[in-house]
């Protein structure tokens, strides 16, 4: 650390090209200056005469270590929760992957259970999604997917739950949802999906989707079997339309 003294009886570069040169007297230096006093270079300048070493405050070496160790803490913990958040989330769309989902599923039910209310599921699945990525390619397929999640999310409760089940295909966990409650939230977003154009994309894009509440006792495959039959059900009759199973 250094710093500029003003006391010192050397002379500043600036002064020594207007005086004569002349050696200072180490004897007359202040003690802690004597081992850093740069002497004359070749063309007679001085460098830095006026400048001394003081010693910045060390901390204790027990305060340094924790510090450090804090620090490293701090960037591990930062780390582990992308990880976390990279292991359950869908990279295209950032809706939950399936291992985000069970994890989701899980918590909900827990939730349902201890408040006895009703957990409603919906099967979400884009329609003729292979006639959109052949014609105008995979890229706007994949813009559509993130559209579509982009929209259920400004559309949906933030209690709700979104997840990429594979594919073109989403399952939403609606916590504490009756089936007629849920039905009607999905058929709401599903007339203002379709009404509306993804952007830059020629086509007009809808879905279909099952939706049911789980029974009690019932596992997760069966809920999802029937929330599947639902959508096959939609499918079948004629697309972009909600039915209930
Ligand atoms: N762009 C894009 N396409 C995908 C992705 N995942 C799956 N696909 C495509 O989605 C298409 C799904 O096709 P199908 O299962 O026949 O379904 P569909 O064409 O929507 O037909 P219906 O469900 O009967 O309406 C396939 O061509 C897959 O290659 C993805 O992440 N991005």
């Amino acid at each position: 650390m250094f710093k500029h003294d003003e006391s010192s009886p050397l002379q500043s570069s600036r002064h020594a090209s207007r005086r004569p040169h002349r050696l200072p007297d180490l004897a007359n230096l202040p003690l802690p200056m004597r081992g850093h006093l740069s002497l004359p270079t070749a063309n007679g300048r001085v460098h830095h005469p006026h400048i001394r070493r003081v010693e910045a405050p060390v901390p204790a070496p027990g305060a340094l270590q924790l510090l450090v160790a804090e620090a490293r803490i701090a960037e591990l913990e930062s780390a582990l929760s992308e990880a976390r958040q990279a292991a359950f989330t869908d990279a295209l769309t950032g809706a939950l992957n399936r291992r985000g989902f069970d994890e989701a599923y899980k918590r909900e039910l827990a939730r349902s259970r201890r408040n006895g209310s009703q957990l409603a599921i919906a099967l979400i699945d884009v329609d003729d999604f292979k006639r959109l990525n052949d014609t105008l390619g995979h890229h706007m397929g994949d813009e559509t997917l993130v559209h579509l999640v982009k929209s259920l999310r400004a559309a949906l409760r933030p209690s709700d739950i979104l997840c990429r089940f594979g594919g073109e295909e989403f399952v939403l966990l609606l916590p504490e949802t009756a089936l007629d409650e849920a039905v009607a939230a999905i058929s709401r977003f599903q007339r203002q999906f379709a009404a509306s154009a993804v952007p830059g994309c020629a086509l007009a894009v809808t879905f279909s989707a099952g939706v049911v509440v789980r029974q009690n006792s019932e596992s997760l495959e069966d809920v999802i079997l029937r929330a599947d039959a639902a959508t096959y059900a939609a499918k079948r009759a004629g697309k972009n339309c909600v039915i209930s199973g």
